[in-house]
Parts: structure tokens; C-alpha cells; sequence
């Protein structure tokens, strides 16, 4: 399976793969030839006259195949990196189409290390393999192969004495790689240990240091690094010892000295002559090399096997669906018809959701956290595809609008606003690639930004990111900006206020009412203050719509809107969002 994996996304560029792989054998094996050519003359040179015709026709010969071998590996490996290099692009391109079409959501959970890995790391796995790997295995495959049958054709006992030291390299290779994959899952398991402790230690770091548990987390730190280093000081010692040895036996001295010694009784006997045993000596000390690369070839493989397996997966996460005949919407009204919507683990959070939002009207959202608020208003920009029943913008159904026809009419504005590095302008800008000067300025009037803005020493060429940070209102009122001179006719406002302190809250507010006229905005609130003049009000809970109506109309029924309204006005009048919300009594 998972070498299926790896030959299907290698599958376009075989051809050129296949060529630097017959390539790369014919340039293994003639570079064996310089070697036998070699030892023929020295023969040549031995004899008296010498015969300057034949030396002249083997000089030539090492010469040609010499350079013929190095023109044809070169040549090899220009197409596996040609191969290398159409891989790349192609696989880059499909990855950056298909994060095009994936569902929002899916961008909105942790899956960006995701996307790094498969953009940065495991290309890069693929690059060895596709562009190393293949020419170097053939090389080390057929010049061991073919210099061991050249011998064989000398004189079979010179092949055999070539590969003397193999048995008792292979005796401690075995040795070595006992119960190597339990060892590299041990290993795997320690060092996520020790990778949760540091990414405990860094994303809590301030809750840890405020509440002086730095000794824990150390701790836990110490004892997973201590545990690491208990399991590999011993596995590591063992292989490394093993490996010495093993090492040692394939060394160019070794390989040699039991050349030279098997050779002089095979000399001596008159089996073979010097020059014969010359040859066997340059044979068999390229073979040490044949066993590296196979072995680190491998190791390159298996690596490049699950790069290939994440990377396919990457690219068969479902996508989000277009429509074969697209529609456009008549107005901006929106419709929850029956929607129901579960993640992927199927637990329902939204159920049998019915609500109409008028053209230019403000419905608000509000309910304990959890009740499903976040998810209903991505319904309507398609983060995520209803499970069941539909939306409709002006009465089309979402999944009948193109991708571009869609985010003309849906604008939002999320939780987590999102500031690009850049500079302010291009910022705003981004809500109209085309707008001008005084455009950018009038929207940042109406979001309330444009003073915080002129008062830095860069106005709006301040690159953000760079040495300057927005606080978490302002931010939000640079993409409120955005958001007025995208000028979209339906908006979704995901707690829009949820990092403004009580004084930013009162411009972000400000800048809301100018940004909602006209337009059908969803907003999900978390006080009450600030929708009571909303048109409709949707009480949320466990996924259920459990009352609607308008401010007036739902404080004077018994319910949970009215309970929230008293917890509001009981507690200090600038509450954090999150402490009225935890008292939400529904
Ligand atoms: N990406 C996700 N995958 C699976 N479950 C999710 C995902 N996002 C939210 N949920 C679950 O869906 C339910 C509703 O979450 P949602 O964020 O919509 O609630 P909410 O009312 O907006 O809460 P809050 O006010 O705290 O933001 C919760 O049980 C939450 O755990």
C-alpha cells in the first residue's frame, strides 16, 4: 500500500525516472571498466617489448569509459532531477488547488503544521528519493553485481575472496538491527514525551510562571529527557560497538590485508597471476561503498514512503463541493431551512435550525459556550457543507453559488482576526484590491481606527508585524476597515468584540453600526447591551434555537434571555464576556 502510495504520486514523471535509472546502471558499470582496464595494463606494461599498440588501445579504452561513466551518471542524474524538479511543481501546484477548494474549516483547526510539513519536509523527502536515491541504488547495485561476475570470469575463487569479509559483516549487521523498529518506537515514544513537556512548557508559560509550577513542568521535562537518555545511551552504545566492528571489517585496510593474503596462496599456487589479483583488489574495495549507499538508501525510502503516504493524504481530504450549473442570489436575505450539522465525529451540534434573516436586518446569536453559535454562522460562508437542510441567500442554495459568487455576497469578520505582514494600507486594502487613497482613509474613519493609525510615525505604510503590533481591538477595527470597503451585502461577525477592553469596545461598536447599515449581518454577541436594538434575537442551547424575538419581546417572557439580562445588569457593568457567560443560567 504504501509503496502503491509513492508510485502513483510518482507516476508522471516515470518515464524520466526510468532513464536516469538505465543511465545511472551504464555509467556503474563503466566505471568498472577503468578498473579491470587497469590491471590489463599493468600486464601490459609487465612484458618485454612492451606491446605499445595494445597499451595504447587499453589507455584509450580506461580513458573513454572513464569519461563515458562520468557522462553517463551526470546525465542520470540531470533526469532524475529533471524528474525531481516536475514532481516538485506539479505536487506543489495540486497542493496549493486543492487548499483552494478544502472546506474554510478545515483551516480553522490545528492543520497548519500540516501543510508546513508537507510543503517544506516531505517534498524534500521525495527530492532525495526522487533525485539521488534512484541513480546512486542502481550504481550500488550493478557494480557489485557486475564486478563480482567479471572476477568470476577471471577466476571464481578471486570472486569468492572479494566478498571473504561479507559473512562476518552481515553476522553484525544482523546483530545490530535486532529488534531495530521496537527500539526506533521507543525511541518515537520518548522523544514525544519530551516534545510534549517543551510545548507544555512554551504555550503555558505564563500560567505556569504566575502560578510558580515552573519546578513541575521542569520536572516532567528532566524525568522525559532522563528516561531518553537512560534507553538510547544503551541502545546507541551497543550499535554504535557493533557497528564499529562491522565497519572495521569492511574497511579498505581489512578488505586488503585479506585480499593480499588469500591472493598470494592463490598466486603462489598458480591459480591466479598478480595482475589477476590487482583487479580482485580494486573490485572488492568499491564494494564497502555499495553497502553504504544501500543502507542509507533505505532509510531514505521508508522516510520518503510515509512523506509520500501524509502528502496523498493531504491531497484526498474532501473538498468542498462546486456546482455544475452555478447560480446568483435575488437579494440578501438568508434562510436556515431544517439545517442540521454535525463534525466529523458525528456528534450533532446543530439541530433542525429554521430562521430568516430580512435584507439589511441585524439577527444576533447569543447562548452558553458550546451551544453551537460559531458553527451556525460559518454555515452561511461555507466553512463547513450543512449535514442536513439548506442555506439559502436570496433564495439559492450556498452550494449552488461558486466559490467567487459566494464570498462576493458573505463577508465575516472572525474571533481570531487575522492582520497579513504588510502595511496598514494594503491591509484595508484587501477588502477592494482596487480601492483608492481616500477610500482606505473613509473606512478607517468609519471603523474608528484611522487616529491610532495617522499617530504612527509611519501612518499607514507602518508595516504590521515588523515593529509594530495592533492590541487586539485595534486589530479588529483594521479588519472591521477591510471588511466596510469590501462593501459585501451580508456579514457574519464572530465575537467581533471579544478582545476589546470596555473602551475599545465602544469604538469597535461604533464601527459595527456603520459597517451593519444596509446590510444582513449575523452577529454573535456576548452582551446583551449590544444587540438590544438587534431585529431579531436567536437564544441558543445545545444546538437549538430555544427563543426569538426582539430585545423587549424576550425580557418580558420568562426564559433564558431574561435570566441573562438580570445576570448582565447585576454584574459590574464591564464584566468580562466570558464571567456573564459562565453564569449564563440556561
Ligand atoms: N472543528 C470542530 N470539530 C469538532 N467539534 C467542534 C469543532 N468546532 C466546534 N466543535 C464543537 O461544536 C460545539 C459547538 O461549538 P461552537 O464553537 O460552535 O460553540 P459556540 O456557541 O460558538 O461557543 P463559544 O461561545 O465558546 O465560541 C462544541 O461542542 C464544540 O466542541
Amino acid at each position: 500500500m504504501r509503496n502503491d502510495t509513492l508510485k502513483s504520486l510518482r507516476k508522471p514523471v516515470r518515464t524520466l525516472i526510468r532513464g536516469g535509472i538505465w543511465l545511472g546502471a551504464l555509467g556503474g558499470v563503466s566505471a568498472l571498466v577503468p578498473l579491470f582496464g587497469l590491471a590489463a595494463l599493468a600486464d601490459a606494461l609487465q612484458t618485454a617489448p612492451p606491446d605499445l599498440h595494445r597499451i595504447a588501445i587499453l589507455a584509450a579504452l580506461i580513458v573513454i569509459c572513464a569519461v563515458s561513466g562520468w557522462l553517463a551518471t551526470t546525465l542520470a542524474m540531470g533526469l532524475t532531477h529533471l524528474a525531481d524538479e516536475r514532481l516538485q511543481a506539479r505536487l506543489r501546484g495540486r497542493i496549493i488547488t486543492h487548499l483552494g477548494v478544502l472546506p474554510l474549516g478545515w483551516f480553522t483547526g490545528t492543520h497548519s503544521g500540516i501543510v508546513r510539513k508537507a510543503v517544506e519536509d516531505d517534498l524534500t523527502e521525495l527530492h532525495y528519493l526522487t533525485a539521488h536515491h534512484e541513480v546512486e541504488r542502481v550504481r550500488a547495485v550493478s557494480q557489485p553485481l557486475i564486478g563480482l561476475f567479471c572476477l568470476s570470469l577471471l577466476n571464481w575463487r578471486l570472486a569468492l575472496l572479494a566478498v571473504a569479509t561479507w559473512p562476518l559483516y552481515g553476522v553484525a549487521y544482523l546483530w545490530m538491527m535486532r529488534g531495530y523498529r521496537e527500539n526506533l518506537q521507543h525511541m518515537d515514544r520518548d522523544l514525544a514525551a519530551i516534545s510534549a513537556a517543551i510545548v507544555e512548557l512554551i504555550r503555558n508559560i505564563v500560567v505556569i510562571k504566575s502560578y510558580r509550577q515552573a519546578r513541575r513542568i521542569h520536572n516532567d521535562y528532566g524525568q522525559a529527557t532522563s528516561r531518553f537518555a537512560a534507553f538510547y545511551g544503551g541502545w546507541a552504545g551497543r550499535t554504535a560497538r557493533i557497528e564499529a566492528i562491522s565497519a572495521l571489517l569492511l574497511s579498505v585496510p581489512v578488505i586488503m590485508l585479506t585480499s593480499l593474503a588469500g591472493g598470494y596462496h592463490l598466486v603462489t599456487a598458480g591459480q591466479v597471476t598478480p595482475v589477476m589479483l590487482l583487479a580482485e583488489i580494486m573490485v572488492a574495495i568499491t564494494l564497502p561503498q555499495s553497502f553504504q549507499t544501500l543502507h542509507t538508501g533505505n532509510a531514505a525510502f521508508k522516510k520518503a514512503q510515509a512523506a509520500a503516504e501524509r502528502l496523498e493524504h493531504l491531497l484526498s481530504l474532501p473538498i468542498l463541493p462546486a456546482p455544475t450549473h452555478p447560480l446568483s442570489p435575488r437579494s440578501a436575505e438568508v434562510t436556515f431551512d431544517h439545517v442540521s450539522f454535525a463534525y466529523d465525529d458525528g456528534r450533532p451540534v446543530l439541530g433542525h435550525i429554521s430562521f430568516t434573516c430580512a435584507p439589511g436586518t441585524v439577527t444576533a446569536l447569543i447562548g452558553p459556550s458550546g451551544a453551537g453559535k460559531s458553527t451556525l454562522a460559518r454555515l452561511v460562508p461555507r466553512f463547513y457543507d450543512v449535514t442536513e437542510g439548506a442555506i439559502r441567500l436570496g433564495g439559492v442554495d450556498v452550494r449552488q453559488l461558486d466559490r467567487a459568487t459566494l464570498y462576493k455576497q458573505v463577508g465575516f469578520v472572525l474571533q481570531e482576526v487575522e492582520l497579513l505582514h504588510g502595511t496598514v494600507r494594503d491591509n484595508i486594502r484587501l477588502g477592494k484590491v482596487d480601492a483608492g487613497e481616500s477610500d482606505i482613509i473613509a473606512a478607517a474613519q468609519a471603523a474608528q481606527i484611522d487616529s491610532v493609525i495617522q499617530a504612527l510615525p509611519q501612518g499607514y505604510d507602518t508595516i504590521i508585524g515588523d515593529k509594530h503590533r495592533f492590541s487586539g481591538g485595534e486589530a479588529q477595527r483594521i479588519a472591521l476597515a477591510r471588511m466596510i470597503l469590501a462593501n459585501r451585502p451580508i456579514l457574519i461577525l464572530d465575537e467581533a468584540t471579544s478582545s476589546a477592553d470596555p473602551d475599545h469596545e465602544v469604538q469597535i461598536q461604533a464601527a459595527l453600526s456603520h459597517l451593519a447599515r444596509g446590510r444582513t449581518v449575523i452577529v454573535i454577541a456576548h452582551r446583551l447591551a449590544s444587540i438590544v436594538h438587534a431585529d431579531q434575537i436567536l437564544v441558543l442551547a445545545e444546538g437549538q434555537i430555544i427563543q426569538k424575538g426582539r430585545h423587549e419581546a424576550l425580557i418580558a417572557q420568562d426564559g433564558c434571555y431574561k435570566d441573562l439580562w438580570e445576570v448582565e445588569n447585576r454584574a459590574q457593568p464591564h464584566a468580562h464576556p466570558a464571567e456573564t457567560e459562565g453564569a449564563l443560567p440556561c
